[in-house]
């Protein structure tokens, strides 16, 4: 097997982080190899956005370490942290809701555009040349999310799959070696939810995307992803494949102890 197939992208070691008394996350250790697709479940409050929020530089881990293909990232600023790689949704939709879909995605590649400032504030020649540029592969991963026909539209008028659709496409257009995405699926029906789970793994081929995907619906997760992770509250109590994880008596007490 080729090196690169086994490579691994994200190594989080023994990763804490505390509020006030509260520990949401203890020692969490994983890692997650160039091209997987891994699943993070876990009841409510089991710190499984604690973690995203920790691998894109929103909150510093407390203790222990993230590195990111080769570097450390843990405590670094969130736009160094995309700049590196890391592009994330969140659970509650943040697009710019007065924009327009086509500018929704824009402003993503922009962060990551290579003409400078001083093109852009003189509009010189390659200022036009880029924003074309932009304006077209914005376009390109619009068409993908089947939102092309949809640009000129305001974010917020978008029902809410398509918002959600969006901000995976806006993640993308910062051209990420790892996706994370919360809950993408949260809110839509069960065909939306279906087509969804196709399309993250026809994009995961396509662009060549590592995926760690925070969900719910636990059909879901066991339908496409590699390797599973458990959270319980903000420890990991297991890590296998789909029928490992579906059969292990530590993850069935943790969600049946979230029923009773
Ligand atoms: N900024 C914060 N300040 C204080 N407590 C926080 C903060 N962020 C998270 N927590 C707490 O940390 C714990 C883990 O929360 P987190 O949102 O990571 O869980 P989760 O697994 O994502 O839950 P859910 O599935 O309900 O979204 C919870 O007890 C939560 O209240």
């Amino acid at each position: 097997m080729a090196a690169s197939a086994t490579a691994v992208l994200l190594d989080v070691k023994k990763a804490s982080r505390s509020f006030g008394g509260l520990k949401a996350l203890s020692e969490v250790s994983l890692h997650i190899n160039k091209g997987e697709l891994i699943g993070l479940i876990g009841p409510n409050g089991a710190g499984k956005t604690t973690l995203f929020n920790l691998l894109t530089g929103v909150y510093p881990p407390s203790t222990g370490s993230i590195i990111l293909g080769n570097e450390s990232v843990g405590g670094m600023k969130p736009y160094r942290i995309n700049r590196k790689g890391a592009a994330r949704t969140f659970q509650n939709i943040r697009l710019f809701t007065a924009m327009t879909v086509l500018d929704n995605v824009k402003i993503a590649f922009h962060q990551h555009a290579k003409h400078s400032m001083f093109t852009s504030m003189l509009r010189l020649p390659n200022h036009f040349k880029g924003e074309d540029e932009i304006t077209q592969k914005a376009l390109d991963i619009l068409k993908i999310f089947n939102l092309d026909d949809q640009s000129t539209e305001l974010a917020g008028n978008l029902s809410y799959g398509n918002q959600r659709r969006l901000e995976i496409a806006r993640a993308l257009a910062a051209g990420p070696k790892l996706l994370l995405l919360d809950e993408p699926a949260a809110g839509m029906n069960p065909n939306e939810t279906h087509d969804l789970m196709n399309l993250i793994a026809w994009i995961r081929k396509e662009f060549d995307l590592t995926i760690l995907l925070i969900e719910h619906d636990m059909s879901l997760v066991m339908g496409v992803c590699d390797r599973i992770y458990v959270l319980d509250r903000g420890m990991l109590i297991a890590n296998g494949t789909p029928s490992e994880i579906r059969s292990n008596p530590k993850v069935i007490e943790a969600y049946l102890g979230q029923e009773a």
